[in-house]
């Protein structure tokens, strides 16, 4: 009970030391995961809190991401947030540099600039929120995320349920016999699976 008390009030606390570092100093904060773990939930979820503290937020997606909606950063269970897509990682640098807090979803598909911009924002006191896929259908590093996780003052790993077995998935195990890195998609083409249901 005790235990439990204390890990809620670190993640509150922890926010708190971030939206307090970012009227002085900036920061970079990483949401990581498999599809399906929550992570633009989770990214919504802090924009929205900015939000309610009246801060200025912008927030972006890539341009090639046109699933759902194209105007707006939406969760596999319909949650949305309006975004402006853009080309390019420069794109947000430009848009981004005079607001308070920038979020960014689905982060791997943007090119390997996005550290040295999210670097920057944060230089400049822009607390900076992003999300995106940790690794491929392959197992491997996604695009920028490594990078940026190596520049972040926090990086938050969720996970999805494993539809095989139930255990807490890390993996997105592509359904659909197709070897492009990219390939936009849901259930019809991807599940979260646990490291064993994925090694399988
Ligand atoms: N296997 C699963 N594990 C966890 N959540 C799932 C699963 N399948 C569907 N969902 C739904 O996906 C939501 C998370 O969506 P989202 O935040 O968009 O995830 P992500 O951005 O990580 O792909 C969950 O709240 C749940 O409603
Ligand atoms: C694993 C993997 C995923 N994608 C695509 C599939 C979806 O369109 C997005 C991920 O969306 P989510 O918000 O995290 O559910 O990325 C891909 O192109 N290549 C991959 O290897
Ligand atoms: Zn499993």
């Amino acid at each position: 009970m005790i235990l439990a008390g204390c890990k809620v009030f670190g993640m509150l606390f922890s926010e708190d030391v971030f939206k307090r570092r970012s009227e002085h100093g900036g920061s970079i904060e990483v949401v990581c995961g498999s599809m399906f773990s929550g992570k633009t939930e989770e990214l919504i979820r802090r924009l929205r809190r900015a939000q309610i503290a009246r801060l200025n937020v912008e927030i972006f997606k890539p341009m090639t991401d046109t699933r759902y909606d194209e105007m707006a950063v939406v969760s596999h269970n319909q949650n949305s947030i309006p975004c402006t897509p853009v080309e390019s990682s420069s794109a947000i640098l430009l848009l981004g540099s005079h607001v308070q807090v920038v979020g960014i979803d689905e982060a791997q598909f943007f090119d390997e600039e996005l550290a040295y911009v999210c670097d920057t924002l944060a230089n400049k006191g822009v607390r900076v929120i992003v999300a995106g896929l940790d690794m491929d259908y392959k197992g491997k590093p996604f695009g920028p995320m490594p990078g940026v996780m190596a520049i972040a003052e926090s990086v938050t790993k969720v996970h999805a349920v494993c539809v095989q077995c139930g255990n807490p998935a890390l993996y997105s195990y592509r359904l659909v016999p197709d070897g492009a890195r990219i390939l936009l998609g849901e259930k019809e083409s991807y599940e979260p699976r646990c490291r064993n249901c994925y090694n399988l």
